[in-house]
Parts: C-alpha cells; sequence; structure tokens
C-alpha cells in the first residue's frame, strides 16, 4: 500500500484560482490588493520564499511590492521600513520574511506590524485573536503554514474531529499556532505538541492519527512510528548539499519509507510550503474584503 499524495501544488492551484474571481470583484470595487515582503539581508531560501510570493501575486492579480534591505540593515532601519509599510496606500498587506538576521528582535519587529495588515498573522493581536477563538476568519488572519495544513486535510476529506493529532516542533510560525488552531470548536481535534525535550517522541508519534512534522531535522519521522493508515505532513525543510553534484537539494523531516505505512502523505517540497503561499493570497483576500465592509 502506498499513501494518497496531498498535492500542494494542485490544491494551491484551486485555490488561487477561487480567489482570482474574488480579487477581480474587489477591483470592480474600487480596492486593490497590494502585498509588500520586507526582505532583511541575502539568505538564499529567504530569497527563495519572497521571488515565490511575488509570482503567486502575479498570477492572481494582487499587486506586489518588494522591499529589500541588505543585512547591515539597523533595527532602526528595520522599524523605518515597517513604518511606511503600515503608512502605505498601496499595501494592504505584509509579511517581515523570517528568519531575520542575528542582532534583530523578531518579536519586537512583529509587534510593530498594523494587526490589520498582517499577512501573516504573527502580530500579538492576530496570535490572541487565535488564542481566543474568535470565529469568523474576517476578523483574523490566520498563521499561513498553520491555515495551509488544515485546508490541505480538509479537501482531502481527512477527518479532524476527536482524532489524535501529534506536531513535532514548537515553533512561532508552525507547531505553536497550530496546536491552537487544531483545538478550536469546528477543529476538536486532540492536540499533543512535542520539542526537543518530549522524552519519547516515537511514542508519542506511534499514537498519531495526523502527524505534523515542523522541526528541520531530514527525516526524523521513521516508517515505524506511524500508525497504519495515519495522515503525515511533512513541513520542515533543510536544505543539503548532494556530496557527489554538489547541488543544493531539499529534504523534509519525514523518512520516504513512511509512504508505505501512512494513509495520506504530502511530500516536500510540493506539499505544504504551495499551501503556505496560497494562504498568505488568501489572507491578504480577506483583509482587503474586510476594508470593504468596514
Ligand atoms: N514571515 C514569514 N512567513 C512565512 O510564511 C515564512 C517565513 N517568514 N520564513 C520562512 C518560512 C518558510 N516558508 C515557506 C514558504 C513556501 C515554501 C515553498 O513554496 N516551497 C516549495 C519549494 C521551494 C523551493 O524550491 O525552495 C515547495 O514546498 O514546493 C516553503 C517554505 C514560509 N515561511
Amino acid at each position: 500500500m502506498t499513501a494518497i499524495t496531498l498535492d500542494g501544488v494542485k490544491t494551491a492551484s484551486d485555490i488561487k484560482a477561487e480567489l482570482r474571481g474574488r480579487i477581480a470583484a474587489l477591483r470592480s470595487h474600487g480596492v486593490v490588493p497590494g502585498l509588500a515582503t520586507l526582505l532583511v539581508g541575502n539568505d538564499p531560501g529567504s530569497e527563495t520564499y519572497v521571488a515565490g510570493k511575488h509570482r503567486d501575486c502575479a498570477e492572481v492579480g494582487i499587486e506586489s511590492l518588494r522591499i529589500d534591505l541588505p543585512g547591515s540593515a539597523t533595527s532602526a532601519d528595520v522599524r523605518a521600513a515597517i513604518k511606511d509599510l503600515n503608512n502605505s496606500r498601496e499595501v494592504t498587506g505584509y509579511i517581515i520574511q523570517l528568519p531575520l538576521p542575528v542582532g534583530h528582535n523578531e518579536n519586537a519587529m512583529l509587534e510593530l506590524i498594523d494587526p490589520a495588515k498582517d499577512a501573516d498573522g504573527l502580530h500579538p493581536t492576530n496570535l490572541g485573536r487565535l488564542v481566543l477563538g474568535i470565529e469568523g476568519e474576517l476578523r483574523s488572519p490566520l498563521p499561513c503554514t498553520p491555515a495551509g495544513i488544515v485546508e490541505l486535510l480538509r479537501r482531502y476529506d481527512v477527518p479532524i474531529v476527536g482524532k489524535n493529532v501529534v506536531v513535532v516542533g514548537r515553533g512561532l510560525t508552525v507547531g505553536r499556532p497550530l496546536g491552537l488552531l487544531f483545538t478550536r470548536k469546528g477543529l476538536d481535534a486532540t492536540v499533543t505538541l512535542t520539542h526537543s525535550r518530549t522524552v519519547d517522541l516515537a511514542g508519542e508519534v506511534r499514537r498519531a492519527d495526523i502527524v505534523v512534522a515542523a522541526v528541520g531535522v531530514p527525516h526524523l519521522i521513521q516508517a515505524d512510528w506511524i500508525k497504519p493508515g495515519a495522515a503525515v505532513l511533512d513541513v520542515g525543510i533543510t536544505r543539503v548539499q548532494d556530496p557527489t553534484t554538489g547541488k543544493g537539494r531539499l529534504t523534509g523531516d519525514v523518512h520516504p519509507d513512511v509512504a508505505s505505512v501512512a494513509g495520506h502523505l504530502s511530500p516536500n517540497p510540493r506539499g505544504v510550503g504551495p499551501m503556505t503561499r496560497a494562504m498568505l493570497l488568501s489572507n491578504v483576500v480577506k483583509a482587503a474584503e474586510q476594508s470593504l465592509l468596514a
């Protein structure tokens, strides 16, 4: 038996097709959604992701603006760029590409984002609304990777209510908000949030109906840890250099043999990554729709 592939590229493409119509409607009401990215330094991974976000915007009809600061930018420079983005009339939503180079206080910078323009859902107000469980998604953007994971499961009819979800990793952008999202009313999963000090990780994962691996340790999740038929989402990405060709390659957190045990498996790349980008677009469109109602 081999797992059903949770195809992030195809699903993201379906979502983009749906968004195109909503963006056209916004434009006909005089609202032009615009996404900006703020990138500091020149980490090659971050450059790739930012480029992808601008390509996606062009595909669906969202204007986009790219602000790139050199690695030598000071925290005052970053604060000034954030202030400009908050004040810009063209920018209806934006993200600060993480991680920022060492020496910058990421949480302090995230707090400076206008919560109404927070396309990543990482401002404390929006994370707070996630904790409070304020319903009506128009009210607050959800962090893109958690939202993308749930959307991918939904579109493949993977049941969530009452299921045991084991999340591996407690990071700000994935694990921690995902635990909050899965336990919301309506999703109603039972969540175990594991991390580097978890005593028996394999034992925890073995109880899971849904496993989300978001740690960035190549092939950490082994086939014999997986309950037969479980859904497995591979989120972590590590850039590894092929020893023979010297070419860069992406490796996920899930061992390839998991495909013979799992019921559903998201590949990596082409799984959660494209969904993350689709949810970013969705957050921008929702915020623009919200501005029409306000
Ligand atoms: N403020 C902020 N928001 C983020 O959402 C955010 C961030 N910072 N920092 C880094 C992580 C990582 N992330 C990815 C997005 C798309 C792919 C993606 O599209 N990956 C392609 C492969 C791309 C490639 O070839 O490198 C795929 O999975 O098929 C991956 C990872 C967003 N993040």
